[in-house]
C-alpha cells in the first residue's frame, strides 16, 4: 500500500479495528478513513453506497461485526447472521462498484467444522458440520469468504479473506455475559481478588482447547498480509499453540494473583472442542506471532485494570 493511500478501516474502534490503526500509523499511513457505527451504520446498505461513492477508499479492512463469546453466539443467534451478512454484503459490494484495490475480510476460526482433524488447515472449510453454539456467526463469515471469493472470480477483484484464533488484548470485551473467555476470566479473577471470593466460576467442563492471539500480533499479521498475500484461497492466523480452558483459567489465576478455587459450570456448554489453526501457510510466508500468553495476559490485564477499575 502506497504511504499516501485512502484506506477505509471499517470497526476502528473495536479490539482488532484498534490494533490495525495502531499499526497503520506506525507504519506511517495518515490517510485513514473511519467512521463509527452511529456515523456509518454499515447494516445500512444505501449510507454504505453513498460513503463509499463519495470517499471511493482503495484499500479496506473490513474489521466491523457483531462480535461475542460463546453465550452471546448463542442467544442472539438472528443478530450474529443478520448484522454480520448485512454488514459484510454491503462493505464487499461497495468495494467491487467503486474499485477498490485490495479488501481484507476477517473471518474466525469458527468457520472450520466442529469435529475437524486439528490442527485446523484452510482445506478443512465445509468438510463437516458446524459447532451448533456459533453456527449462525460461522455461516455468515464462511459467507463473506464466499463473496471474496466470487467477486474475484467474476470481477477479479483483490479481495483476501484471513481466519484469526480466538483474541485478546486491548480494547476487549469484558461484558459478563457476552465477552470471549480470556476476557471474561480476567474480569472474574479480579473481581474475585478485589472482593476476596473463594471462588471463581469458570464455564464448562475447563477441558476445550483454545489457542489465543494478541490483537496487536494480528494486527502486524493483517498489515503483513494486505502488504505480500493475494491468493485466492483464505488463509488462518494464530499462533499454532492452545491450552485447555483449565489451564488458561490457572495461568490468568496465577497473573492476577487470585488465591481461591476454580468451579467448573457444566450447565454452560463447552462449545468446539478444539480448533488448534495450522498456521504453515503463515509462517511459510514468513510471518510469526512474537506476544506470548503470559505477557499478553499481563498486558490485557494491565489495560483492563486502567480502563474499568
Ligand atoms: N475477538 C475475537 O476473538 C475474534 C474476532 N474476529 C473478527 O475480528 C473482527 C473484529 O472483532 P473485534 O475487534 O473482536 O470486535 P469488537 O466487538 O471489539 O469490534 C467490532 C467493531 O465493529 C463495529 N460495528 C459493529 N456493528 C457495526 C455496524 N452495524 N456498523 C458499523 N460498525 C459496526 C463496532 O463499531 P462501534 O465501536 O463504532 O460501534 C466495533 O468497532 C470481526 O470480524 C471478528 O469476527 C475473528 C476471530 C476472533
Ligand atoms: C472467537 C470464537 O469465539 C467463540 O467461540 P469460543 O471460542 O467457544 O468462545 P468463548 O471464548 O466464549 O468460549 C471458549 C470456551 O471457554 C469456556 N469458558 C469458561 N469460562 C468462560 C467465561 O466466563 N466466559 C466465556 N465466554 N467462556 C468461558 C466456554 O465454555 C468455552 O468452552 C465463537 O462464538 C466465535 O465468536 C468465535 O469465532
Amino acid at each position: 500500500m502506497e504511504k499516501n493511500a485512502k484506506i477505509y478501516l471499517a470497526g476502528h474502534r473495536g479490539m482488532v479495528g484498534s490494533a490495525i490503526h495502531r499499526k497503520l500509523v506506525k507504519e506511517g499511513y495518515s490517510n485513514i478513513i473511519t467512521k463509527t457505527s452511529s456515523e456509518l451504520d454499515l447494516r445500512n446498505q444505501q449510507a454504505v453506497t453513498s460513503f463509499f461513492e463519495l470517499e471511493k477508499p482503495e484499500y479496506v479492512f473490513l474489521a466491523a461485526a457483531k462480535v461475542g463469546g460463546i453465550i452471546a453466539n448463542n442467544t442472539y443467534r438472528a443478530d450474529f447472521l443478520y448484522e454480520n451478512l448485512a454488514i459484510q454484503n454491503n462493505v464487499i459490494h461497495q468495494s467491487y462498484k467503486t474499485g477498490v484495490k485490495k479488501l481484507m475480510f476477517l473471518g474466525s476460526s469458527c468457520i472450520y467444522p466442529k469435529l475437524a482433524p486439528q490442527p485446523l488447515k484452510e482445506d478443512y472449510l465445509l468438510t463437516g458440520l458446524l459447532e451448533e453454539t456459533n453456527e449462525p456467526y460461522a455461516i455468515a463469515k464462511i459467507a463473506g469468504i464466499k463473496m471474496c471469493d466470487a467477486y474475484r472470480d467474476q470481477y477479479a477483484s483483490n479481495f483476501i479473506s484471513v481466519m484469526p484464533t480466538n483474541l485478546y488484548g486491548y480494547n476487549d470485551n469484558y461484558h459478563p455475559q457476552n465477552s470471549h473467555v480470556l476476557p471474561a476470566l480476567i474480569r472474574k479473577f479480579h473481581e474475585a481478588k478485589t472482593n476476596s471470593s473463594t471462588e471463581v466460576v469458570v464455564w464448562g467442563s475447563g477441558s476445550p482447547m483454545r489457542e489465543f492471539l494478541f490483537a496487536d500480533d494480528l494486527a502486524d499479521a493483517c498489515y503483513f498480509l494486505m502488504e505480500n498475500y493475494d491468493e485466492r484461497h483464505l488463509i488462518n492466523i494464530g499462533t499454532g499453540v492452545d491450552l485447555t480452558i483449565k489451564d488458561l483459567a490457572l495461568l490468568i489465576k496465577k497473573v492476577i494473583g487470585y488465591e481461591g478455587d476454580l468451579k467448573f459450570d457444566s450447565t454452560k456448554p463447552d462449545g468446539t472442542p478444539r480448533k488448534l489453526m495450522d498456521v504453515s501457510k503463515l509462517h511459510q510466508l514468513g510471518w510469526k506471532h512474537k506476544i506470548e500468553l503470559e505477557e499478553g495476559i499481563q498486558l490485557a490485564y494491565h489495560d483492563f485494570l486502567a480502563k474499568y477499575v
